[in-house]
């Protein structure tokens, strides 16, 4: 059944083509793309870091099918169909499939009204959308000299990840500059991981950044989940005389209640929930103002239908937007995610860490970076598109992201 009245002309909104496109130019992404009868065409981002293939197959072999012959303009229904109408609900692969619908649904409506998708939204409430970008070396050292590249580039917001003295490897740094990829080899690649190691270097890196580059930057770190709630209170704790921006992922999240816990020991401010899909794994610490920002986006949680309902709740309980923004994350993702930013009255930041030059020309767009802000662009819909020719020369890499075990070869969390 479509929603058609009786008697309705043949509908020009119609959708005839619906179809995924994965390519690796540099590293892989899953982009869907809708075309309506009067030939509108819009994308979105599809990428599960590691778990491509399966959202693709999802895609493939149970929605696009669905989606064939349906009115591109009735997104809310068609976003209740996918949800409801599979029974088996929420989950990264099923809500990242959604997103990607959805998204590319907004670009089609958003062309069509020729508005660019933040006037669609409710318009502009801010003049640009201020990122962080990504200072990360093997020492302290290195992390500072790298901070002080994005400083002179006109960032204002840094985030700081540094080695730890007696571990080959960690989180967030690599060789790599200006982006960071984890998804390294097909197979996952496994490190070592101790707390014991950790906790004291992420003070010593903080002061020593206040030292060099002073208190008008904002700066942030990611703990990538390793934490127990009480560990996490004590880092927060002892980071408050540096006033970060932000402690990240301090503590894996399925109990929110936990959260609780280190609210209770710090004034740090909390951001939480990239691995989030749906409002259901961030209400209780939204509800409860557990936490500062929510870093759920578009990409992984439903879209902009589903993710501009956490940001109302977020909005009524003093929580801020922070979107992941991470380089697996496609520049579909990227610049759908901006206009929101650019619109959602409760934004806080977003997460921007730069894409190789073939990515960037795969994915044409509309969105700038100047001093330490992006702005989506002007353009009607989201301001990206996807160059298919292009793509196609870039053939799928299997690629999985690492795992981390502790020094007595226990599984934890990478
Ligand atoms: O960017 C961040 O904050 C991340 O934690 C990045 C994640 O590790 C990455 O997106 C995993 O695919
Ligand atoms: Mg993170």
């Amino acid at each position: 059944m479509t929603l058609d009245r009786a008697g309705s002309a043949p509908n020009k909104h119609a959708i005839v083509d619906a179809r995924v496109i994965v390519t690796c130019p540099g590293r892989n992404f899953v982009t869907v793309r809708i075309e309506t009868r009067g030939g509108v065409h819009g994308i979105g981002d599809a990428t599960l870091n590691g778990r491509e293939l399966a959202v693709a197959s999802y895609l493939t072999d149970h929605v696009l099918p669905c989606l064939i012959g349906r009115d591109a303009r009735q997104i809310e229904d068609i976003w209740q169909f996918f949800y409801r109408g599979a029974y088996w609900r929420r989950g990264p692969v099923t809500m990242t499939a959604i997103a990607a619908v959805d998204v590319a649904l907004w670009d089609i409506k958003a062309k069509t009204a020729g508005m660019p998708l933040y006037d669609l939204l409710g318009g502009a409430s801010r003049r640009g959308v201020m990122v962080y970008g990504h200072a990360n070396g093997g020492t302290i050292d290195e992390t500072i000299e790298q901070a002080r590249h994005y400083r002179a580039m006109g960032y204002k917001a840094i985030r700081l990840q540094s080695g730890v003295p007696g571990l080959a490897a960690t989180y967030g740094v690599s060789r790599d500059k200006l982006f960071y990829e984890p998804a390294d080899s097909a197979r996952p690649t496994e490190q070592v991981w101790s707390t014991a190691k950790y906790l004291p270097t992420v003070p010593k890196l903080f002061e020593a950044a206040r030292e060099a580059l002073g208190w008008e930057v904002h700066l942030l770190h990611d703990v990538h989940h390793r934490l127990t709630p009480i560990e996490a209170g004590r880092l927060g704790k002892d980071l408050e005389p540096f006033r970060p921006f932000w402690l990240e992922d301090c503590t894996p999240a399925e109990n929110q209640e936990s959260f609780r816990l280190i609210r209770q020991h710090t004034t740090t401010p909390l951001a939480v929930g990239e691995v989030f899909n749906s409002v259901w794994d961030a209400k209780q610490l939204i509800d409860e103002q557990l936490i500062d920002y929510i870093r759920t986006t578009l990409v992984h949680a439903g879209g902009i239908s589903h993710v501009r309902r956490i940001a109302h709740l977020a909005e009524l309980n003093n929580v801020r937007t922070g979107f992941h923004g991470a380089t697996d994350l496609s520049p579909a993702c990227m610049g759908a995610a901006l206009h929101f930013d650019l619109w959602v009255p409760n934004f806080g930041i977003q997460e921007y860490m730069r894409h190789t030059a073939e990515t960037d020309a795969v994915f044409p767009h509309a969105y700038t970076f100047d001093q330490g802000e992006l702005h989506p662009g002007d353009a009607p819909g989201h301001g990206v598109d996807i160059d298919e020719k292009l793509a196609a020369t870039f053939p799928y890499r299997a690629a999985s992201l690492p795992i981390s075990r502790l020094e007595d070869g226990t599984m934890s969390d990478w």
